[in-house]
């Protein structure tokens, strides 16, 4: 653990129902209640940010979208803007999934001006990156992910990395081999891909490199959680399939919480 306050974000996919969303976001409520040494989201698909925003207002749980349009309004049927999804409440944006990018959805242009559209419309992006598993057996697990984040760097001209670190943007490595999979990457394996994506970010700005936050996902849960997040470059999670689960997400929160309040005591 480190300094820098955690983050565990939800991330529900295509799951949910008006009532079974209903349920799963006042358990949450409860029981994330009092955990304060760091942050929760909730990331609901687009139909769902309504109801998140009625029943999450005022708890300290804060909630985003899975994705934005890259285009701010007109003849676009289907697209939802940055605006649009602001009007919700929302503080995150899942940017670059690797299931957007598998699907062949979105490719780095495109994803390039959706985080721009993201940062000008004030949303936070959480910006994925992560290999794919070919890219890890063939040893170049780290070059993969060096592309991505390069990618999103460039993506930023300057006034775009400014509001990039005012909104405390976050980036989330997903090895794509690990996602849903129930093979997590080992601690050290990611620990070692933190530490290098935040190496990368260096090159572009040292002191915004010690403060982003990077979280992992893929097949994190309740039982690896504590070997994860003990990590020193690991700032949270993005859970995919324990986030459906009001006790395995809040098992996890109050690890990580945990975690915090130690890392806090230990500094002080
Ligand atoms: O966005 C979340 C990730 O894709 C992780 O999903 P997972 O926890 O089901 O492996």
């Amino acid at each position: 653990m480190n300094a820098r306050r955690n983050l565990v974000v939800g991330n529900w996919k295509l799951h949910g129902t008006l009532a079974g969303n209903h349920g799963l976001l006042l358990q949450l409520i409860t029981n994330l209640k009092g955990l304060n040494a760091i942050d929760f989201a909730v990331c609901l698909p687009y139909v769902y940010l309504f109801q998140a925003q009625q029943l999450l207002a005022g708890s300290n749980i804060l909630w985003g979208s899975q994705n934005v349009s890259q285009y701010d309004e007109g003849a676009y049927t289907s697209c939802i803007s940055a605006a649009m999804i602001a009007e919700f409440g929302c503080r995150f944006v899942i940017l670059a999934h690797s299931e957007r990018r598998m699907l062949r959805l979105e490719g780095h242009e495109v994803t390039a001006q959706r985080l721009l559209r993201a940062l000008e419309g004030g949303l936070t992006p959480i910006y994925c990156v992560g290999e794919a598993q070919a890219e890890r057996d063939a040893g170049i697990a780290e070059d993969a992910v060096k592309k991505q984040v390069l990618n999103m760097l460039h993506s930023l001209d300057d006034d775009a990395f400014v509001r990039a670190k005012q909104c405390n943007m976050v980036v989330a490595y997903e090895p794509v081999w690990a996602i849903g999979t129930g093979q997590h990457a080992s601690p050290q394996q990611a620990q070692s891909m933190h530490a290098y994506i935040r190496q990368l970010i260096a090159t572009r700005d040292p002191a915004f490199a010690q403060r982003v936050r990077i979280i992992y996902g893929g097949s994190l849960s309740a039982d690896n959680a504590y070997a994860m997040l003990e990590m020193p470059d690991i700032d949270g999670a993005l859970l995919g399939r324990s986030a459906l689960v009001a006790e395995s997400f809040t098992e996890i929160c109050r690890i990580a919480n945990s975690l915090a309040l130690e890392a806090h005591q230990q500094s002080t």
